[in-house]
């Protein structure tokens, strides 16, 4: 199989050749290799964050809604060509066809027509003052850098690339190492849908590559997905130049089904916040705490639904579970599984799997304490606990230093807001669990993340406000 881009990089409105070193994109069913980059070299980073410089005064200076009309067209390139992305995008990730297909690609997509048709209300505020007055204008930050992680990659370069964009900013854009293949796609949309050369860039390279555009002169913004270790690394090496930030890191979300819940909803959400993606999402719902009243219940039903998951060859339409990204992450997984046995916790069922594959699983019995149940594993890994009453439950959910994302599953009206009022998180889903409109804000809170990306709201983390004081009549002064 062959996914080999025209070249390594984006810049300019080119694709260019890295000077860094080699770089493997490996099929992460197969192993074998798909495509070979290089990285870009240091000077390379400096040189796109520069050609970035130079192209965003222009493109801010465009009426916003001439922005906009660029990211509408983009977005229906995308899906034009909807299929030939879907499956680059399984080639890069691993992820099953029938995901990729609705989930990856077309997210982006509604990101760049959501945000380009945002363009033309983009204002600033008129401050009457009696005789004088004062307006804002929302001006661009200038160069953004944005870095992605490897489970959505070509949704994230969207998710960044739009509100960026539709600002008035230029941006500068490295892919994981892991995936590098759907950000040059972008790069090429949107070079085709008619963005001005330089504005949007791709470079390439790990967290070397990542370090040198953090701290690159031309660079106002960094907005990162990532890990928490890597975001605290990000975050201190951004505000060496007082740059702004947008960290959208990990999660270990609890997900709380009470007696009263629709008990096949609460097992389908639970299912889809643990197993899609093989669990590769970093708002899954890991810690699912279940009352006691339908515990037993729950499970069966888990496991028999889980037996029935249907593992296999990304590729063909039929598969719901692909294999993991890497063989690194695999064994990182398995490593969380192990120390999980070693700690006295019962599989229900799955396991370590074989190869690049690690099936459904869920640990039964394990306590809070448990590193399986405190630490993100970021693989389809499902940790079920018992609850016995609301404050409990809240209290519980709400003991870990992440706070990316929640679920409350309750026919209880009044029971389900509170709940979502006392939980620590950027989103709560109320009878639902992983759905990420993107008219709606998605962040964390706590270690899981500041800013939000979607929405409204990310035009205010990739923008900042000028006060224009305005006097309609004489200068009066004490001297
Ligand atoms: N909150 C969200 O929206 C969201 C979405 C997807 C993934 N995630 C999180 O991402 C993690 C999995 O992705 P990952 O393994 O690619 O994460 P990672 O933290 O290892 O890497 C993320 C990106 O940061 C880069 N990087 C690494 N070190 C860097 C440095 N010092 N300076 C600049 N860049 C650096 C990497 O090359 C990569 O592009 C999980 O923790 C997951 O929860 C969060």
């Amino acid at each position: 199989m062959n996914a080999q881009p025209q070249a390594s990089l984006h810049i300019a409105g080119r694709f260019v050749e890295g000077e860094g070193r080699a770089l493997d994109v490996l099929y992460p069913y197969t192993g074998e290799r798909i495509a070979s980059l290089q990285e870009a070299s240091v000077e390379q980073v400096a040189h796109a964050c520069a050609i970035a410089a130079q192209a965003q005064p222009a493109w801010a200076a465009l009426a916003p809604s001439d922005r906009g009309r660029v990211l509408t067209r983009a977005a229906a390139i995308i899906r034009d060509r909807n299929a030939e992305l879907s499956r680059l995008e399984t080639l890069d990730t691993g992820k099953p066809i029938q995901e990729t297909l609705v989930a990856d690609w077309e997210s982006g997509a509604q990101a760049l027509e959501f945000f380009g048709g945002l363009a033309a209300s983009l204002t600033g505020q008129m401050i009457p003052l009696g005789q004088d007055w004062a307006y804002t204008r929302r001006e661009a930050l200038g160069v953004c850098a944005g870095i992605g992680a490897w489970n959505y990659p070509s949704q994230i370069a969207c998710w960044k690339a739009a509100p960026a964009l539709v600002m008035g900013n230029a941006m500068v854009f490295k892919p994981s190492e892991e995936t590098p293949l759907g950000a040059l796609k972008l790069a090429e949309i949107l070079s085709e849908a008619g963005l001005p050369d330089g504005v949007f860039n791709v470079v390439q390279g790990g967290g070397d590559v990542g370090a040198a555009l953090t701290t690159d002169p031309h660079v106002a913004k960094v907005s990162l997905t990532g890990s928490v270790p890597t975001g605290r690394r990000v975050y201190a090496a951004a505000a060496e130049g007082m740059r702004h930030v947008t960290m959208e890191l990990g999660g270990k979300s609890p997900l709380i089904v009470f007696e009263d819940a629709s008990l096949e909803d609460a097992v389908s959400a639970a299912m889809l916040a643990n197993f899609y993606s093989s669990g590769q999402i970093c708002s899954n719902g890991t810690r699912v705490f279940l009352q006691e009243g339908i515990r037993e219940m729950f499970l069966d039903r888990l496991a028999e639904r889980a037996r029935h998951i249907r593992m296999g060859d990304p590729l063909d339409p039929d598969t719901q579970h692909g294999p993991i990204v890497s063989a690194r992450q695999a064994d990182k997984i398995r490593t969380m599984i192990a120390e999980g046995e070693r700690a006295g916790a019962r599989l229900l069922c799955g396991g370590a799997g074989e190869g690049a594959f690690i099936p459904p699983t869920v640990f039964v019995d394990a306590t809070d304490d448990m590193t399986i149940t405190r630490d993100e594993i970021f693989g389809p890994v499902m940790t079920a606990l018992t609850f016995y009453d609301e404050e409990e439950v809240v209290t519980r959910a709400n003991a870990t230093g992440f706070g990316l994302a929640a679920g409350v599953f309750t026919q209880d009206l009044t029971r389900a807001h509170r709940v979502a009022a006392a939980l620590e998180a950027g989103t709560c889903w109320i009878n639902a669990y992983n759905l990420t409109p993107v008219q709606m804000p998605f962040g964390g809170v706590k270690m899981s993340g500041i800013g939000r990306e979607n929405s409204a709201a990310a035009i205010e983390h990739y923008s900042q406000l000028k006060s224009v004081y305005v006097g309609m009549g004489g200068v009066e002064a004490p001297y």
